[in-house]
């Protein structure tokens, strides 16, 4: 589904990644393993088209990211984003932070995700009357609104207690196991053993 050849990134003239390969099947669930700085979220910056890679190619059920016309269409139709901190607005309700990524999500198709992940009696609530692993659920809902492809999460549980990120964790698993395909960085060893696979990336390279 997602395929990179020979993927060398500089920032400036730093070498960040350098050489990576990988290919990366529908409904995989994948972990970038890997020290601070090693490279992972550059890596995902651009399987996420996010950032242009300085050489090699990435493909996207084979179409060449190149050749993709409008890119921040492509992106907010086919990939979902979780990151550590969840970037919801303190003056937006739960439904509406949902509403941002969808304008044209249905109050049914909202209630029915926050239902999926436990949080339904949350709907008219404020990011700050809630929890860290509710708020985290929240981010997960708002990339799963626009039903994408793929979700690219960045250290989604850097922020919570061990409780919370098994959570997050088994609720990437079930969404993989439905057909999602999920890229997942994280610094925990013992949560990245939920991935089909897992790559370690060290000083920039995946051996
Ligand atoms: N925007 C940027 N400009 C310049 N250098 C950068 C930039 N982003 C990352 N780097 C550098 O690229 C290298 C890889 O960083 P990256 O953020 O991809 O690592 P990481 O494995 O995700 O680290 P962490 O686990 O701390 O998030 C590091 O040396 C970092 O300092």
């Amino acid at each position: 589904m997602i395929k990179a050849l020979n993927l060398t990134h500089y920032y400036n003239k730093d070498l960040a990644l350098e050489n990576i390969n990988l290919e990366i099947n529908k409904g995989e669930f994948i972990c970038l393993i890997g020290e601070s700085g090693s490279g992972k979220s550059t890596l995902l910056s651009l399987l996420s088209t996010l950032l242009k890679p300085t050489s090699g190619e990435i493909f996207f059920e084979n179409t060449n990211y190149k050749d993709i016309k409008d890119i921040d269409n492509f992106r907010k139709t086919n990939v979902g984003f979780i990151f550590q901190f969840h970037y919801l607005i303190n003056y937006l309700t739960v439904k509406e932070n949902i509403k941002l990524a969808n304008e044209k999500a249905t109050n049914d198709e909202i209630y029915n995700l926050l239902k999926i992940l436990k949080i339904e009696n949350l709907l008219d609530k404020y990011p700050n009357e809630i929890s860290g692993g509710q708020k985290q659920r929240v981010a997960i809902a708002r990339a799963l609104i626009n039903k994408p492809k793929v979700i690219i999460a960045d250290e989604p549980t850097g922020n919570l207690d061990s409780k919370n990120s098994l959570n997050v964790f088994e609720i990437l698993k079930k969404l993989s196991e439905s057909g999602t395909t999920i890229i997942v960085a994280t610094h925990d060893k013992e949560l990245a053993k939920f991935a089909n696979k897992i790559y370690e990336v060290k000083d920039g390279k995946i051996n």
